[in-house]
Order: C-alpha cells, then structure tokens, then sequence
C-alpha cells in the first residue's frame, strides 16, 4: 500500500506561454512608441492629437496591467481519490444558496440547484443546505418542501447510478443509452424519477400561476400578508439528516434550511452581503461547519466530486492552510452560441484567471466559492495558529467577552464561533435546538454594534461585495485558488438580451468604483496591508472597468469629430508614423483573435466579444461611472437590482429557448443612449463626408489626400462594432431602439455636431 501520508492532494504546475508573452510585450512596446511620437509631436498638433494622447495613455496603462496578470499562468489538478485515503472523517460544509426574487429567478431555478447540492458526492451528514430567500417568497419555500421530497428519491437515485450531472433539468435533457433488453432497472428507475421530476416541475409551476401557492396553513400560515420589505425572520427546517436511519438509503439527505431574513422598512439590509452574513451566523449556531460554500440560486453543481476537489485544497497539510478560499469559474449552460452577449468570460477566466491563480490567487468572485468560516470571521493567516491551539477566546472572562462583542450580542453564536476559531464544531446534535439562536441572529438589527460587515464577514458598501469582500481577505495577506476542472464544478446562466447584460455590467462597474473609491481601495490594500503587488495591479484593472468608459468614448468619437471638424488624430497616411497605430490594430487584432482560436472558441465569438466590450464601455460602464458619482455627491444611493435569469422550464419547451436570443434587444432605458448617439454621430460624419464629394483631392504639395484615410477607417470600424444598434434604429418592438431614444440621441448628436463645427 502507497504511504498514504505522501498521496498528492493536488498539482499545480506552471503554464508555458511564451509566444503570448511575445505578442503582449510586442503590443505594450508598440503602444508606448505611440504615446512618445505624440508626446514628441504634440507642438505641431492641436487638442484633437492631446485627446488623443491622453485616452491612449489610459488603454497603455490598462494594458499593462493585464500583461502582468497574465504573465505566469498556471494549470491546477486535484486529486480527489486520494482524500478518503488520507483523511479517515472528512470535514463538514454548509452549503448556501441566496435567491431574491420569485419573479427573476423562477423557483424551479432555485430548485435544481439545492437538488444539485444536496446530490454531491460527499458524505450526508457532513453537508447541509442553506437557502437564503430575500423575497420572502411562500412560492419558493413550497418549492423547496416539494424539492426536499424529490431529493429523497433523486439521491438515492444518483448515488446508485453514479450520476454526472446531478440538476434534474439538465440531467433530463437527453434520453440514455439503455441496454437492449429495454426493460432493465435502471432504464424503469430512469423513467420513474423523470415523471417524478415532471411532476415537481408541473407543482411548482401551477403554484406559480396562483396569488398563493398553497394553502396558507400549518407551516406556511407565516407567510400570510407578508411584505418583501417589511417582515420578521422565517426559519424553517425543511429536511433534517437523521442520524439513526444512517444506514436507510432513502433518507440519505443533506439538511435543508430555509431563511428569510427579517426586513423592515428603515434598516438597511446590504442586499447579497447581508443575506451571506445572515447565512453565515445561522449556519454557524445550527451546524457550525468549518468550509462554506456559496452559490447563486442559478448556479448548480456540475460535478458531483466538487467538494472532494474543493477539499483536496483547502483541507489537509499544514502548509495548504493559507489559502483562504477555492473559487471555481463562472461557467454558463445557456451559452448562446458564439456568445452575442460577450458575457460568457471564457477568454477573460482562461487568460486572467490562469494568471492570477500564479499570482496571490483570484480574487473571490461570488459564487463557486468555497470560503473557510474562520476567514470570513476575521482570521489573519499568522494568527491562525493562535486561534486553532491556545486562542483565549472564552466567553466569561470578561475582557475576551468584550471582543467577542465584534460578533453580535448572541451567546450561542459568540460560543459557536469560539468553537469555530478553534477548529471545533461545538453544536448539539439536533437542529431544531438552535432554532431560538437562528431566529435571533437573522434580526435586521442584530448587527448593530459589531462589526459585521465592516471588519469582517461579507463586506458592506459595494455592490460588488464579492470582490470588496476578497479584496478584505487577501489584504491580509491570505492566499486563494483557482482550479478550473473540465467538467467545469459548477455552470449558472449568463443574461440574455441587451437591457439584462447591460444592468449587470452597470452594477458590476458601480460596485467596482464604489471599492476603487473607497478606503479598501487595493492601492491602500498595498501599501498598508499585505496584498501583493501584482494581485494589487489585478484588482486595479478590474475595478476600473467603469472609468475606462471615459477614455473609450472620447476615442470612439475622436474619428467622427476630425470628419466633421476636418482635423486629424492620427499621422497622414503617407507619414511613415502612421505605421505605428496600424501595427497596434494589426497586434492587437491578431493576439486577441489567437486567444479566443486557442481555447476553441470561433471567429464570431471574437468579433462578438470585441464589439461588446465597445458596446459596454458606451453604455453600461458610463451609467456605472454616473450612479458613483451621485453617490459620492450624496444625490443618490447605489442598489443591486437582481440580474434577470431565463425560465429552464421554457427553455425546454422550445428546445433551445434561444428564440431570436441573438438578436440585440433594448428597452426604453437611457442606458442605450451614448450608444445610439455615437453610432449617430459617425453616421452622421460619414455622411458629410460624402456630401462633400470628391473627398479625395490632391493637396497643394501634391503629395496627401484631403481626407485622413485614417480617420475615416476609424469611423466605419466604430460602425461594424456598433451594428446591433444601427439594426436597433430600423427595427420595432423589443429588438428595436425606442423612439424617445433616438430622439434623445439625436439632440447629443446635434451639439456634437455644433462643436465639431465650432459654432
Ligand atoms: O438583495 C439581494 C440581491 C441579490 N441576491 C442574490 O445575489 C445573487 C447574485 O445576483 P444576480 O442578480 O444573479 O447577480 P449577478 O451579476 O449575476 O451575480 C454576480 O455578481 C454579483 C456581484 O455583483 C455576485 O454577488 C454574484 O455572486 C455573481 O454571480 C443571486 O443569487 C441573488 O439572489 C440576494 O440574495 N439579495
Ligand atoms: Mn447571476
């Protein structure tokens, strides 16, 4: 037998990229020629060529720091076969899966991820499920109780045919292969459990269509007259792991619990932040697990080893105790194809991801995360010992106890977070003997006079919380991890249509500057913490997504303004300096084409994800940048409004529920006017242009066209990006630009217009 003691847990191996590393210093050497033949020019040139300079000198900047956490990829393998070998009792996780909103986030959504979760391939009793419910739905909870029922046989069911996939809508999307005899167990088992399946799915369904999804009795008589904003707390133990029928299969079943936290009218309540901490004390006074892991309510186990892989990371040898949390990809099921949407992040995971997994570690992005309690409890990793052997954090010598206050005033959450720092788990047996302590930490103000939120725990002030919250965490120095197994662990469902993507983006860049802006910013994180140089450069470029909106624009607009205003921005076509932007063009092109052809992906998803990324910047990413400033103007504050997530249920109806999902839809937002004015604006330009045919003609030196080839390059390339838009401006309905936006836009373009012709 192998010495057990020397079973590798995981692999990490550095990645080659040498011709990548080429291209990207190539790049970063052709922008900075640029910056110094504009800065050696800028005498002879006017504000158009100082413009010009300035937004060039932000994309150099930015490029810069994505060269960097690029740089030293690395490729990470577990081995989740050798845990058992080596660790007779595996540890426990709590499980957490936050949902908001009935209406954005069908229950039957919510569902099959708990189903997921609560299918793992981990031992029963060391898991349990925590369901955190903002909107206070009965729907979602009637939903969870017939889910629980279903688990019963789904379980079962999944462990004994070692089922992949373990989300019932997915796993039901394709028919098996049974054997001839066409009667085995397996296939009559098989086609028992999907008419259960369809039965649950038909429940929730109809209860959807009722005001009430059942009889508002018994157990459900609490969610009577209920308002979202403004209720007491409401635990329920859904289902409870019973320790006696270990050996009945059938029961075999994670905890399942129910919160909806209490919510009142004048009590902020820090929308995800708040429900992961409300999660994160009630699980800590029930069943006080040392590892959590968070997901969103769309986000299911893909692999039923995940936690055994997460496992492999987080828990063992002593030298693997600084690493703080494992975070996994966010990776989509309902990926459009060749990702109109620009959303799905798979250049942007393989590439950065990679990269920062070499460096400090990711950053924690939200969901597929695997956190350790103590780390959200404020640990420091050289602490850590401290807290595991002799830490005197007893509650009843007095001085210890006024510490322990940073954690709230309830005596069972200040015992069990001791147990906790010490790496024990100190609870009773049954659940429904902390119900009282539950109830008590969900209080809206339990958190008043702690430091929940602040100094520890999910981090309030962004909504972004997961970066601020990740950002808190590697300050002190702890380390994170990135394994990207394929199957990918867990797959959610990116946004589909224009006004859903771009809300997310909006509220990715607000919370972003909201940290950028604040005194957690990464540079601070630096220079007064222990966050890594390298990680710091990482977190500077992610949280300045927003800014760069800024620089974009004006770029994107620069080429028009010089047709119309008849200057140039950039050299003369015949100026042998002219070569320097087309190299760049040609470059960067060529690299980020090669990235998106190297991980499989096609040509279309490229284009696809370059004009996206224009059409984002112009849109969702200025509004980011406004909502800031009106909260740093104290005008108003900054919300997270719930991404809205597709029906599973009818996008099997309809086989792909990709009805015309490719076409850009908008709505009357105004977050579609910068964008629809730009692509104006160079419609516009090009139209003068033509108006003041020939535009080609010799100038006096014989030697230069009249008109900067150039720029009018530029413009038609602003066009091509900009072409869901400019279908927008002829089409009706949702796939059509509303007219009040087209008339919104039509009044920039005129004082555009006004200026480039110096009126
Ligand atoms: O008041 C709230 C608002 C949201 N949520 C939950 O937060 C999750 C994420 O919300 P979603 O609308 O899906 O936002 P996304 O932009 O898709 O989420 C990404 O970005 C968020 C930060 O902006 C992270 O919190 C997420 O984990 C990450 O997947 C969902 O489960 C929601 O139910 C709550 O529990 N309470
Ligand atoms: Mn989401």
């Amino acid at each position: 037998m192998a010495n057990e003691i020397t079973l590798p847990l995981y692999h990490k191996t550095a990645r080659k990229n040498t011709i990548q590393r080429t291209l990207d210093v190539t790049l970063l050497f052709l922008l900075v020629s640029l910056l110094v033949y504009r800065l050696l020019s800028l005498k002879n040139h006017g504000f158009v060529w100082l413009l010009a300079l300035l937004c060039e000198s932000c994309f150099t900047f930015t490029w810069s720091l994505i060269v960097s956490t690029k740089w030293n990829p690395v490729e990470i393998e577990t081995y989740p076969e050798n845990l058992e070998p080596r660790f007779a009792d595996l540890p426990a996780v709590d499980m957490f899966v936050t949902t908001a909103d009935p209406a954005r986030e069908p229950p039957i959504m919510t569902v099959n991820t708990v189903l997921s979760l609560l299918a793992v391939d981990y031992p029963a009793d060391k898991l349990a499920c925590y369901v955190s419910d903002d909107g206070c739905s009965a729907l979602t909870f009637h939903s969870l109780v017939e889910a629980l029922r279903f688990a019963k046989v789904w379980v079962p069911f999944c462990k004994k045919y070692k089922v992949q996939v373990r989300a019932p809508f997915r796993y039901f999307l394709e028919e098996p292969i049974f054997t001839s005899s066409g009667n085995s167990e397996f296939e009559q088992e098989w086609k028992k459990i999907k008419a259960e399946y369809e039965q649950l799915c038909l429940k929730i369904k109809e209860a959807g269509r009722e005001s009430a999804p059942c009889d508002l009795t018994g157990e459900f008589a609490v969610f009577t007259n209920i308002e979202t904003g403004n209720h007491p707390t409401i635990i329920k133990i859904i289902g409870e792991h019973k320790h006696e029928t270990e050996k009945d299969e059938d029961e075999d079943v994670p905890h399942l619990v129910y919160v909806s936290r209490e919510k009142r009218p004048k009590y902020p309540h820090h929308f995800k932040a708040g429900a992961m901490n409300v999660l994160s004390r009630v699980s800590g006074v029930m069943t006080n697990a040392p590892f959590m892991l968070n997901v969103d309510c769309d986000m299911f186990a893909n692999d039923p080893q995940v936690v055994r892989q997460a496992m492999c990371l987080l828990f063992g040898r002593e030298s693997e105790t600084d690493v703080a949390f494992v975070q996994y990809p966010q990776c989509f099921y309902n990926g459009l194809k060749d990702d109109p949407y620009g959303n799905q992040m798979i250049v942007l995971t393989e590439y950065m991801g990679r990269g920062l997994a070499g460096l400090q570690g990711p950053a924690y992005f939200g969901t597929g995360c695997f956190h350790r309690r103590k780390v959200i409890y404020g640990v420091w990793p050289d602490h850590l010992d401290d807290h595991a052997t002799n830490h005197t954090l007893i509650i009843g010598k007095s001085g210890e106890y006024e510490e322990m206050k940073k954690f709230g005033k309830s005596r069972e959450f200040l015992e069990t977070t001791t147990h906790a720092l010490r790496g024990e788990k100190g609870i009773g047996p049954k659940l429904s003997d902390s119900l009282e302590a539950a109830l008590q930490v969900a209080d809206c103000d339990y958190e008043f006079g702690s430091t929940w939120g602040a100094k520890f725990g999910w981090i309030y002030g962004s909504t972004t919380e997961d970066l601020l919250t990740g950002l808190t965490i590697q300050r002190k120095g702890w380390k994170s991890t990135f394994p990207m197994p394929d199957p990918p662990a867990f797959l959610g469902c990116a946004p589909t249509g224009g006004p859903a993507a771009m809300t997310q983006q909006k509220r990715w860049s607000t919370g972003q500057l909201e940290i950028l802006f604040s005194k957690s910013n990464p540079i601070f994180a630096t220079f007064t913490g222990n966050l890594q140089f390298r990680t710091s450069l990482f977190y500077i470029y992610v949280l300045s997504w927003g800014l760069s909106s800024i620089p974009e624009l004006c770029y994107a607009a620069l080429p028009a303004y010089c047709i119309i205003a008849d200057s140039q921005f950039l050299p003369k076509v015949y100026d042998p300096a002219m070569l320097i932007p087309v190299a760049i063009f040609m470059t960067y092109n060529m690299l980020t084409l090669r990235e998106y052809l190297e991980v499989g992906l096609s040509v279309r998803a490229w284009w696809n994800n370059m004009r996206m990324g224009r059409i984002t910047a112009a849109s969702a990413y200025l509004f980011g940048v406004l909502s800031v400033v009106l909260k740093i103007l104290g005008l108003s504050e900054t919300v997270f409004e719930v991404t809205q997530k597709d029906d599973q249920a009818s996008d099997n109806e309809d086989g792909n529920g990709m009805n015309g999902a490719t076409k850009f839809t908008f709505d009357e937002s105004p977050i579609f006017v910068p964008g629809t004015a730009l692509l104006l604006v160079h419609l516009t330009a090009l139209l003068t242009l033509c108006l003041r045919l020939p535009p080609i003609s010799v100038h006096d030196d014989g030697k230069g066209l009249r008109v900067g080839l150039g720029e009018v390059f530029c413009s038609l390339w602003v066009v091509q990006c900009f072409r869901p838009f400019m279908k927008g401006l002829f089409r009706r309905g949702k796939y059509g630009i509303p007219p009040s936006t087209i008339f919104k836009s039509t009044c920039l373009v005129l004082v555009f217009v006004c200026m480039g012709l110096g009126i």
